[in-house]
């Protein structure tokens, strides 16, 4: 059995740094993310969640500390297989078709051919010798998971902003996946749509064991993740469940205990620099 799948815990970071250009986007971070869990990383534009969710899928240069993922340093090639990671941007190619570009991927991660005596995916990672054939099963369930069946001949080019979002996530069911980083991935979508991946979402946690952490500055998802990681300039601001972060605050929605954590830092923020300015009076006495 796979090591990872023995462990509560899918991630694991102990003082993550990453600099970016000459700025410190993540100022140090430690957190867990549980397995087979939907967890959402909720923050504003440009406080890091995409730089975590990189670091994460073991593409972001220069972090410094202890990220763990699935039992191994992050960046370990044996992890490749293991985690989906779907960017902000679309990852298809605009020329072939929504179902070529699934057969392109299928073949290029060596996808197995369906096979119905092994149930639904994921089903773990199989022999050499049965990977390789691409598979038209895994590609239509992948399609009708994110409600793209009928647009599976279209060319990508012709495909509106949120369908070659899905047309992205589909690529990342195609393997099978423990862990899945999706970076905003219901940026764009209308309710129903928006509505029909949560549901997804908590099929693969739920019925598969994936472990899913999804990004996001819409604060009133939060209330769809089972646990919330709460972050603002590079700072974990809070961990916990929707419900455990309400009461703590003492605010009826999410998005109100985030105003009043982000409030209590500023507190904290400027009772610090007011120390520091005693502290540097009494030096120059
Ligand atoms: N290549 C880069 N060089 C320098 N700074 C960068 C680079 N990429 C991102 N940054 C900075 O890092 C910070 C965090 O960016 P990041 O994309 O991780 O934020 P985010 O929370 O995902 O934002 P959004 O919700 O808008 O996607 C921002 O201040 C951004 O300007």
């Amino acid at each position: 059995m796979n090591k990872s799948s023995l462990d509560p815990v899918s991630v694991r970071a102990h003082d993550l740094r990453v600099t970016r250009g000459r700025v410190q986007v993540l100022k140090g971070l430690d957190f867990t993310v549980r397995r087979g869990g939907v967890t959402g990383l909720l923050g504003p534009s440009g406080c890091g969640k995409t730089t975590l969710m990189r670091a994460i899928a073991g593409i972001q240069a220069r972090a410094t500390g202890t990220l763990e993922v699935l039992g191994r340093p992050a960046g370990s090639p044996a992890l490749r297989p293991l985690i989906g990671y779907v960017t902000q941007a679309p990852s298809v190619y605009l020329d072939l078709t929504v179902r070529q570009n699934l057969e392109y991927y299928a073949a290029v991660l060596g996808v197995p051919r369906a096979d119905p005596a092994m149930g639904a995916p994921p089903w773990g990672h199989l022999p050499a010798a049965r990977l390789g054939a691409v598979s038209r099963g895994r590609v239509d369930a992948a399609l009708a998971d994110v409600d793209l069946t009928s647009h599976a001949g279209a060319l990508a080019a012709d495909l509106s902003g949120g369908q070659r979002s899905r047309a992205s996530l589909a690529v990342a069911l195609l393997g099978s996946p423990e862990l899945l980083v999706l970076d905003e991935p219901t940026v764009g979508l209308d309710p129903v749509l928006r509505r029909g991946l949560w549901e997804l979402f908590h099929r693969l946690a739920g019925q598969h064991g994936v472990t899913l952490l999804i990004s996001s500055h819409v604060m009133d998802e939060a209330d769809r993740c089972e646990r919330l990681l709460l972050m603002r300039a590079g700072r974990l601001l809070a961990d916990g469940t929707p419900a455990e972060l309400r009461r703590r605050t003492g605010a009826d929605t999410v998005e109100e205990a985030f105003l009043r954590l982000v409030d209590d830092a500023d507190d904290a923020d400027d009772a610090g620099d007011a120390d520091d300015s005693a502290a540097r009076a009494g030096e120059s006495v």
